[in-house]
């Protein structure tokens, strides 16, 4: 298996943030602004559940690839590290999913 995290990928899109929008597609959608990364990332994930809808496992990677992309542009636009989302989601492996939702429709 790879070493290659997200923690990697989240340090290129910010070394790529700050090359010139005609060398990057990274720079070039961050200077077309917060709607358009946001536009992106709502596209990709359109269809990354159609992938998963469909079953196309090939498909689903490729798509499952462009919303992590898309996801940390999206992070680096609104300078939301990555470790406050790390940092979140290990908050919540305190409980279950289920014991989550039974605390917010009680
Ligand atoms: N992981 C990615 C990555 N995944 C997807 N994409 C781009 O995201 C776009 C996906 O959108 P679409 O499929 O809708 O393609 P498109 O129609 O060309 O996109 P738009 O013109 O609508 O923006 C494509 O242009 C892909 O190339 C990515 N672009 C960059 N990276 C990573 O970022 C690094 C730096 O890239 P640059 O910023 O271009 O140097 C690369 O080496 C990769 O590691």
């Amino acid at each position: 298996m790879s070493g290659f995290s997200l923690d990697d990928l989240a340090a290129i899109v910010a070394a790529r943030a700050a090359a010139t929008a005609e060398t990057s597609y990274t720079r070039s959608l961050i200077e077309a602004g917060p709607a358009r990364v946001a536009k992106k990332l709502g596209e990709e994930g359109v269809e990354a559940a159609l992938a998963t809808a469909s079953g196309a496992k090939v498909e689903l990677v490729a798509e499952a690839a462009d919303v992590l992309y898309h996801l940390l542009v999206a992070l680096r636009v609104r300078e939301v590290p990555l470790s406050d989302v790390m940092a979140e989601l290990e908050r919540r492996t305190a409980q279950s999913g289920l014991q989550e939702k039974a605390s917010r429709t009680r």
